[in-house]
């Protein structure tokens, strides 16, 4: 993606750190990555490697032991990192949304669709009236692919895609311009999966929106983005179109990733079968963070922080393989 796109986000330097009782969970550290208009982004780790927390902080929602300990969060330029609750509000949904991981499951089950689709419309729009609400509710529906004669029904006479369909027109509900889907398909069976996958494309098509896709499956990624941001506990390791990060992988950790997925179209294997778990952020090990389960770890890969390395065309690497040492 070319750099002269404008870009919808822009994150520098971004740590988010949780502190517990035990002390600090440095979740997110010294990540940069840029949202361009229309692209698609996608969020790639296992469990645990700060997927979900890197998009909480760029909506303000962090947990309330969570905080941004350091960087830039830029939104159309403006700085987002130091707003207060009030100015969340002025841009969260409005400008960003996101589906939550699970949400489908959250719909209150006593409430008609209909209804808990408007109490997010008016929450933003507090004067719209009755008939626009229903009139921008039964869009919403068409926008998803849900029968608008259904609007009226209760979560339980939805099916998982169905309701799954319903957390992504609630996100859409006051046209954002950046859309976050975490685990989208998650708890979804594979054909639903598919047609998840595919509402989403449509969409983009359909929207000019940007989207930042999080999963821990790669081939969600390749079905849905332009480019990859590759997460591996708390940092982003490497960074790319789709092309040149699956195919051209230069970080060891991408390339075990994609080793655990041998055929990315067809049978998928578990991220597990990578040797080793991911470290405890409570205290991240020293130098580059993978170097435990790293078969080319070096001496240096112990002590020094590895600095990004430019390959072209947007094509960043964090591994001392390629040189480069952070002054962090
Ligand atoms: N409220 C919290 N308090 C303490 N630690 C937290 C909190 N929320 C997340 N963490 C920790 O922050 C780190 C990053 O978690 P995060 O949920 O962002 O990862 P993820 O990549 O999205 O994982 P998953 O795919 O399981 O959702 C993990 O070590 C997690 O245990």
């Amino acid at each position: 993606m070319s750099e002269n796109k404008k870009k919808a986000l822009e994150v520098r330097d971004l740590n988010v750190f949780f502190k517990i009782s035990t002390g600090t969970v440095r979740a997110v550290e010294n990540v940069d990555f840029d949202l361009y208009e229309g692209e698609s982004l996608g969020l790639v780790g296992e469990s645990g490697c700060g997927k979900t927390t890197t998009a909480l902080s760029t909506m303000g929602m962090l947990p309330d032991n969570g905080y941004i300990d350091n960087g830039s969060i830029k939104y159309d330029n403006k700085e987002l990192a130091n707003n207060s609750e009030a100015e969340w509000q002025l841009y969260r949904w409005n400008d960003i949304a996101m589906v939550f991981q699970g949400a489908m499951n959250a719909l209150n089950p006593v409430k008609k669709i209909s209804f808990q689709i408007a109490e997010a419309i008016s929450l933003h729009y507090p004067k719209a009236k009755d008939d626009e609400i229903k009139k921008r509710i039964i869009e919403l529906f068409k926008l998803v692919g849900l029968d608008s004669s259904r609007i009226d029904d209760y979560p339980h006479e939805f099916s998982g895609g169905m309701r799954q369909r319903v957390m992504i027109a609630m996100a859409l509900a006051c046209n954002p311009r950046i859309l976050i889907a975490d685990e989208p398909t998650t708890a979804l069976d594979v054909m639903i999966q598919a047609q998840i996958i595919d509402l989403i494309n449509e969409l983009r098509k359909k929207i000019s929106m940007s989207m930042i896709i999080i999963t821990h499956d790669l081939s969600i990624i390749s079905e849905t983005c332009d480019r990859i941001a590759v997460m591996y506990a708390g940092n982003i390791v490497e960074l790319g179109t789709v092309r040149d990060v699956i195919k051209n992988s230069k970080h060891p950790y991408t390339q075990k990733l994609i080793g655990a997925f041998p055929n990315i179209y067809g049978e998928k294997k578990r991220i597990e079968s990578i040797p080793g778990t991911p470290p405890n952020l409570l205290d991240p090990p020293s130098g580059c963070r993978f170097h435990l389960r790293c078969s080319e770890a070096k001496q240096i890969c112990k002590t020094e922080v590895p600095k990004s390395v430019d390959f072209g065309n947007g094509h960043y690497v964090a591994c001392h393989l390629y040189g480069g040492v952070t002054n962090e």
